[in-house]
């Protein structure tokens, strides 16, 4: 029999310590994290938990202190600058709060080009683009520029650009942060679904009903994991023993 596939990302004893004017601030304080493919990871935790600086290290965004991370079974950490770049941008999809939207160019091109990148034909590009576009109720403004979009706008297009090139893993820091419900809706019918066909999603989120979404919830404390539960739709009830964390909105 052949061996199960490597986890999309494995995380080993994951540190990461800032330096705040020479006094060390550590934000994730040893984590193993392993998600295979086609999960669909929620983590939460109080504002400062190490949240962020965990979902940046995992993508390549920020430095890790010590420790592993493999990608595919591929060792991620140790790669050049370049050659990490180059892994993100065929494997890794992003939805961050700064959009990093490009200015000079249209909505519908900012979607397409990394599918186009990664090579796919043009009309692939076009038609996934139209797809993700029209489920984010964004058809409309695939002429517009990105400065010409309300902030929840850019923030979705941020995200079907991130889906464009059906990336391995699906990166996201609070997708639905600045949205109103209507906007959130989309945002989450389209994870759902994304997952549903087999994409892999990490997700930060502060949001409960986001959360309950996913197949399993990362809890993180003071930089560390301390729960881990699956929450299929058989578990879905709210547990409530002494050992949960309760979440905190930030
Ligand atoms: N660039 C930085 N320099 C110094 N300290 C930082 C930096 N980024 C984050 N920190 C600190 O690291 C810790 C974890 O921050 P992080 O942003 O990862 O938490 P979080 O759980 O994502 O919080 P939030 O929910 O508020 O976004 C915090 O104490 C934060 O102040």
């Amino acid at each position: 029999m052949s061996p199960p596939p490597p986890p999309i990302v494995n995380t080993v004893n994951l540190v990461k310590i800032y330096q705040n004017g020479g006094v060390p601030v550590p934000a994730v304080r040893g984590v193993d994290l392993q998600v295979e493919a086609g999960q669909f990871v929620a983590v939460m935790g109080p504002s400062g938990s190490g949240k962020s600086t965990l979902v940046h290290m995992i993508g390549g965004l920020d430095a890790r202190t010590s420790g592993e991370i493999w990608l595919d079974g591929r060792r991620a950490d140790t790669l050049s600058e370049s050659a990490w770049a180059l892994l993100r941008r065929q494997k890794i999809g992003f939805v961050f709060q700064f959009f990093n939207l490009v200015a000079n160019m249209t909505v519908a091109d900012n979607v397409e080009l990394p599918a186009l990148l990664a090579g796919a034909s043009p009309r692939e590009a076009r038609e996934r683009r139209e797809y993700l576009l029209g489920e984010l109720g964004l058809a409309d403004r695939a002429d517009a520029a990105p400065a010409q979009l309300a902030g929840g706008e850019q923030q979705r297009v941020a995200l079907a650009r991130a889906l464009a090139n059906r990336p391995s893993l699906l990166l996201a820091d609070e997708p639905t942060g600045n949205l109103d419900s209507r906007n959130t809706r989309d945002v989450l019918r389209l994870l759902s679904e994304v997952h549903r066909d087999g994409q892999t999603i990490i997700m930060v989120t502060h949001d409960a009903r986001v959360a309950s979404l996913a197949d399993r919830v990362v809890s993180l404390l003071d930089g560390e994991i301390v729960d881990d539960g699956a929450v299929g739709p058989a578990r879905r009830r709210p547990r409530a023993t002494a050992g949960d964390v309760v979440e905190l909105r930030g």
